[in-house]
């Protein structure tokens, strides 16, 4: 490209820019996470792009499913592609996919696993996910009455994994590709009206934009980023209650706000090596804290167990047979 780049060009670089030299972000190894889509090939050049003036190798990485006629074609067609855009190297993953959760679920979860395990401790794995992912997040949480988590959104920071477009809107991403002389992949995924993400893109946001004389996306996207600032402050305070040895005294959680006490809880739980941590398991746990005194114990996923005993909650091994 010569002279000054397009405008939607300049946009993206300046969004990676800014998180890359974000002195909270980390200063490790970046990767990029490439599907041969817009978001992400206007990503990896801008990544690229950053990445020779600061200094730090930039590789990608694309992720084949397997699970459509010519996916290992698509996925290679990426990794050329996104080499094209500057990228240092570009790395396709195969993954095996399973069946729990439905299709799209399973996949996503064997692309996250695949993602994090090929890349060393400390690195970021960027993705390209805009702020009009981000709008369809929040929406689509609060039609579901989902909790807060859910509907502040996506971070921009959750090692590994950085999102340094969720300021940009999709239309940027597509025009710095066109810009950028590259065309990007269309996922058939996308275009389907039965995915319910594909009708709230192409159907509901649109509407809710003419209902409300545009700007709609940029607005959810504030009050995802307020909901997160309000959530990491008591993320905070619930830090504050768990003792440094790992420790929570049943005293100190009672009289708390429920809202409170289910944080801290919740942060401990997930501290002490609980996955896969269901608001039910949360709910029992909490029932531990408050509904009567003496000992008790929850069942927890992975063979754990969370019990009371003298004033303090642990997490222990699950005994082998169950008998509490
Ligand atoms: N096959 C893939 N290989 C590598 N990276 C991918 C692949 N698919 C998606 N990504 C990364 O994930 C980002 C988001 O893509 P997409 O919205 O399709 O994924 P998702 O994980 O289903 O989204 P969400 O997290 O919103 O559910 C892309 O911009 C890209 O960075």
């Amino acid at each position: 490209m010569s002279g000054a780049p397009h405008p939607a060009v300049s946009r993206v670089r300046k969004a990676v820019r800014d998180r890359l030299t974000d002195p909270s972000w980390p200063p490790g190894e970046v990767f990029v996470a490439v599907s041969g889509g817009a978001d992400s090939l206007a990503l990896a050049e801008a990544a690229a792009f950053t990445g020779r003036r600061l200094q730090r190798a930039v590789r990608g990485l694309i992720v084949d499913h397997g699970l459509q006629d010519g996916s290992a074609r698509i996925a290679a067609t990426a990794a050329k592609k996104a080499k094209e855009l500057g990228l240092d190297s570009a790395e396709v993953l195969t993954v095996e996919v399973g069946e729990a959760g439905g299709p799209e679920a399973a996949a996503r979860k064997a692309r996250y696993a695949a993602l994090r395990s090929a890349v060393p401790p400390g690195a970021l794995i960027l993705l390209g996910h805009t702020r009009d992912d981000q709008a369809e997040t929040v929406l689509l949480g609060l039609g579901r009455g989902s909790g807060p988590r859910s509907v502040s959104g996506m971070r921009p920071l959750d090692p590994p994994w950085g999102r340094p477009l969720l300021d940009v809107p999709r239309e940027t991403t597509v025009a710095a590709c066109a810009a950028l002389g590259v065309t990007p992949w269309e996922d058939p995924h996308n275009i389907e009206a039965r995915f319910t993400r594909v009708r709230l893109r192409h159907e509901v946001l649109p509407l809710l934009e003419d209902v409300l004389n545009g700007g709609v996306a940029a607005a959810l996207a504030r009050t995802a980023a307020q909901l997160r600032e309000d959530s990491e402050a008591l993320d905070t305070l619930a830090r504050g209650i768990i003792a440094e040895n790992g420790q929570l005294d049943v005293g100190d959680l009672e009289p708390l706000p429920s809202a409170l006490r289910r944080r801290a809880l919740r942060r401990w739980l997930l501290d002490a090596g609980v996955r896969e941590l269901t608001d039910a398991h949360l709910r029992s746990v909490d029932a531990l804290v408050g509904r009567w005194r003496g000992q008790g114990g929850v069942w927890l996923p992975g063979d754990l167990v969370a019990r009371r005993a003298h004033g303090r909650l642990s997490v222990l091994p699950a005994p082998t047979t169950k008998g509490d």
